[in-house]
């Protein structure tokens, strides 16, 4: 399992090294000893059926602030993070990483990013892992088209939400939020 550090400070790329032989290949997704001991009380999984669907801009405040271990296990999608960690030298600044399942590549986003992903194909379905459950009363959401992230999505977007597309733009005053 190798971690390399990505743009913004805490998101990881995380490159899987899988054990093949004559019956086919093993991958382990997370170890203790790989990432000091991350705890995942919740673990989802979403499938999505359409290229182009995009679910997301999605985050949970404090004290339900959540980091996302995720993998794509079929398809391919382009994930993205935004720091909203008030006071970040990169703060709502994206960073996007294309996940597919056949490739080992996975993603550990930290405590106070939001996060969201378009489908590049069809019938995608992706794993996460939660540093924190679901909490409704501590759910953010960000419009995947907020001209203050300007977010480079690489295909016409579709399939958002209700929740989602009537999310509010962020407030020029935004501070972001204590991760
Ligand atoms: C997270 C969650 C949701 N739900 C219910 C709430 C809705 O009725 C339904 C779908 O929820 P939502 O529309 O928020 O799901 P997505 O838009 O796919 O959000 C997911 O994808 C984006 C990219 C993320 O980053 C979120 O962490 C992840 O939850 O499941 C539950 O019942 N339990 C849960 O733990």
């Amino acid at each position: 399992m190798k971690l390399q550090s990505l743009p913004l400070p805490g998101l990881l790329r995380i490159d899987t090294e899988p054990v093949a032989d004559a019956r086919g290949q093993f991958v382990r997704i997370y170890c203790d000893s790989a990432f000091d001991g991350r705890h995942f009380p919740q673990v989802n999984l979403s499938t999505t059926r359409r290229r182009g669907a995009l679910r997301g801009m999605h985050f949970q405040a404090p004290p339900a602030a959540e980091g996302k271990l995720i993998r794509c296990l079929r398809g391919r999608v382009f994930d993205v993070a935004v720091d909203l960690r008030a006071g970040s030298p990169t703060f709502l600044h994206w960073h996007g990483i294309e996940l597919d399942g056949e490739a080992q590549t996975q993603v550990y986003i930290p405590e106070g990013f939001a996060h969201g992903f378009q489908s590049l194909t069809d019938d995608v379905q992706l794993l996460y892992f939660h540093t924190a459950a679901w909490s409704p009363a501590h759910e953010g959401r960000l419009r995947h088209d907020d001209p203050r992230l300007a977010i480079r999505w690489p295909l016409p977007v579709r399939d958002v939400s209700a929740k989602d597309a009537n999310a509010a733009l962020l407030p020029q005053d935004y501070r972001g939020i204590q991760a």
